[in-house]
C-alpha cells in the first residue's frame, strides 16, 4: 500500500505519471469469462495469477491500474486478499492504482469506507478510489478530508460512461446534477491550489459525446483528473475523447479494461495491446 509520506499529493503524481508514461489507465477486471479464456479457473488462486499478469505486463506502460473491486469480492475474503497482494505489488512495479469500489454512504458509514480504501495502514488501500456521489457530494466528505491528509486521490462519479446514466445525470438541464457535482469537485481542489493537479477527480464516461456542451459543463475548470471509461470495449477512441473533452483533454485518464485485457495471459500480447490503445491517445 502506499505511505501517507509521500511528497506529493496524488494529483500532482498521477499528472507526472501520464507525462511520463501517456495518458493511460489499465483496468484490471477479472470477469469470469476472461479468466476462462485465459486457462484460469474461477477462483481466488484465477484472480491472484490474471492479476498478477497484467500488472507485470503494463505496470513500464500505464501511468495507473484500476482494480474492479466488485469481481474480486465475488469470491469473498480470499477474493480481497488477492486484491490486497495486487495492491502491495503495485506499489513495487511504480504504477498508481484507482481501487474501482464506486462507494457511497452517509457521512458516519462513509468514514469507513473512507478508513478501508485511504488510510495508511489499511490492508487495501489504494493510491485513490471511485466514489457515488449520489446521497450528496458533502457525504463524501470523510474520504475527501482523509485523502487530503494523506497524499491520496478520490474520483467521483459525475457523468458516467453507461446509456442509463443520463436519467439521473442529466436532470436539471443547465443546472443539471452533473454540472452540481462537477462545480463541488473544483471547489474542492481549491485546497491544492499549489499543486499540478488536485487530488478530486472526476469520472466522465468517453462514451458520453455532446453531454458536456449540451449541459454547459466546464471541466477545464475543476484542476483535477478526468478518469474517462469507455475506450475500447464500450466503443470510444482516442479521437472520440479529443472531441468530447476539448480544452479538459491534457487532465483526461484514458481508461480500458476489456479492449486490453483479452489480449491475454501472453505478457507481450498484452504490452501491445496497451501500446496500441496509447498510440489512438
Ligand atoms: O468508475 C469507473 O471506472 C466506471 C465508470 C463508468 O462510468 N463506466 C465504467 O465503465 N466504469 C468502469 O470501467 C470499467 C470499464 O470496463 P471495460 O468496458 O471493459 O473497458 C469497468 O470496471 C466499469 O465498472
Amino acid at each position: 500500500m502506499p505511505s501517507s509520506n509521500e511528497a506529493n499529493g496524488f494529483g500532482t503524481r498521477l499528472a507526472e505519471a501520464m507525462v511520463a508514461k501517456g495518458p493511460l489507465c489499465v483496468g484490471i477486471d477479472p470477469h469470469p469469462g476472461l479468466l476462462a479464456a485465459w486457462g484460469l479457473p474461477d477462483s481466488a488462486q484465477g484472480l491472484r495469477t490474471f492479476s498478477q499478469t497484467v500488472l507485470e505486463a503494463v505496470a513500464p506502460l500505464a501511468a495507473a491500474i484500476k482494480p474492479q473491486v466488485a469481481l474480486y469480492e465475488r469470491h469473498g475474503s480470499a477474493g480481497l486478499a488477492a486484491l490486497e497482494e495486487l495492491l502491495e505489488s503495485s506499489v513495487q512495479a511504480g504504477v498508481l492504482t484507482i481501487a474501482d469500489a464506486k462507494r457511497g454512504d452517509i457521512g458516519s458509514t462513509m468514514a469507513g469506507y473512507a478508513d478501508a480504501w485511504l488510510r495508511d495502514g489499511s490492508a487495501l488501500a489504494a493510491d485513490s478510489v471511485t466514489l457515488s456521489p449520489y446521497l450528496g457530494f458533502e457525504s463524501l466528505r470523510p474520504a475527501l478530508d482523509l485523502a487530503a491528509s494523506n497524499g491520496r486521490g478520490v474520483f467521483v462519479l459525475a457523468l458516467t460512461s453507461n446509456p442509463e446514466g443520463a436519467s439521473v445525470q442529466h436532470v436539471g438541464g443547465n443546472e443539471s446534477v452533473a454540472k452540481r457535482i462537477v462545480q463541488a469537485a473544483a471547489l474542492e481542489n481549491q485546497r491544492y491550489a499549489n499543486e499540478t493537479l488536485g487530488s478530486v477527480g472526476l469520472v466522465v464516461g468517453a462514451t458520453v459525446g455532446t453531454a458536456l456542451t449540451e449541459l454547459g459543463i466546464d471541466l477545464a475548470s475543476v484542476n483535477g483528473p478526468i478518469l474517462a471509461p469507455g475506450l475500447g470495449a464500450q466503443g470510444a477512441t482516442g479521437a472520440d475523447m479529443r472531441a468530447t473533452f476539448g480544452a479538459a483533454y491534457p487532465a483526461v485518464l484514458g481508461t480500458s479494461s476489456r479492449g486490453i485485457l483479452a489480449a491475454g495471459p501472453d505478457i507481450s500480447a498484452l504490452r501491445q495491446a496497451t501500446t496500441e490503445t496509447l498510440k489512438g491517445l
